[in-house]
């Protein structure tokens, strides 16, 4: 028999109930442990993260490089950490979903794609340096319904995620065994058709604000 290693989210049932949101899990793998998720976000939400985010994109830039790199070609910005009211929101109902002190939380990260672009294969956490306090966990937010494409893809897995407006996938590589990390390597599809939105959520091991 094999021992399932421990998860830091350990929701059981069919719903993740924060203090002022009913959460749907409508799909999950249990290792490494992915969640597809409903009403993580509401519509105005949604739509305001994305008007907000709006007037600041610039080209994505990956990791602590600067330079403009090819593994993803999206648009992207960072909201202040409690940027307003409507952050200070959304940021404890997700700190609360992944089981994590806000206070461990990147600031919320906004991608934009347009038709064609795409984030290439990749792992969120740190593969060299860094690992003193490294990501252990992502939500990615879905914040429109794309015409089509852009689904997010596990490779590893061969499972892929349609963006949902106010839906989000969950997954975590905190496992001691790196082969279980190394099974969230994931992309975003290119789109191909309409724009899509996501709002990323990066959880660290140790405190980061
Ligand atoms: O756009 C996606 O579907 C994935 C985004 C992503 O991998 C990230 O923000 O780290
Ligand atoms: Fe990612």
């Amino acid at each position: 028999m094999t021992i399932k290693e421990q998860t830091i989210v350990t929701s059981t049932g069919n719903k993740i109930v924060t203090k002022d949101k009913e959460i749907r899990i409508v799909g999950k793998m249990d290792e490494p442990l992915i969640l597809i998720l409903e009403d993580v976000l509401s519509h105005a939400e949604c739509d305001l993260l994305i008007d907000l985010a709006t007037a600041r994109m610039q080209r994505a830039k990956i990791g602590n490089s600067h330079d403009v790199s090819d593994v993803r070609t999206s648009s992207s910005m960072f909201f202040e950490e409690s940027e307003n009211e409507s952050i200070v929101q959304v940021e404890s109902r997700i700190a609360e979903l992944m089981n994590i002190p806000v206070a461990h939380a990147e600031p919320l990260q906004v991608l934009r794609y347009q038709p064609g672009e795409q984030y290439h294969p990749h792992f969120d956490y740190f593969t060299k340096g860094n690992d003193v306090n490294n990501r252990i966990s992502t939500l990615v937010m879905y914040l429109n319904d794309v015409e089509e494409g852009g689904e997010t893809y596990f490779p590893s897995l061969r499972f892929s995620v349609t963006p949902k407006k106010g839906s989000a996938v969950y997954f975590e590589y905190f496992y001691n065994d790196p082969r279980l990390n190394e099974l969230t390597l994931h992309a975003g599809h290119p789109v191909a058709a309409g724009e899509k939105w996501v709002a990323t959520q990066w959880m660290r091991r140790q405190r980061y604000r």
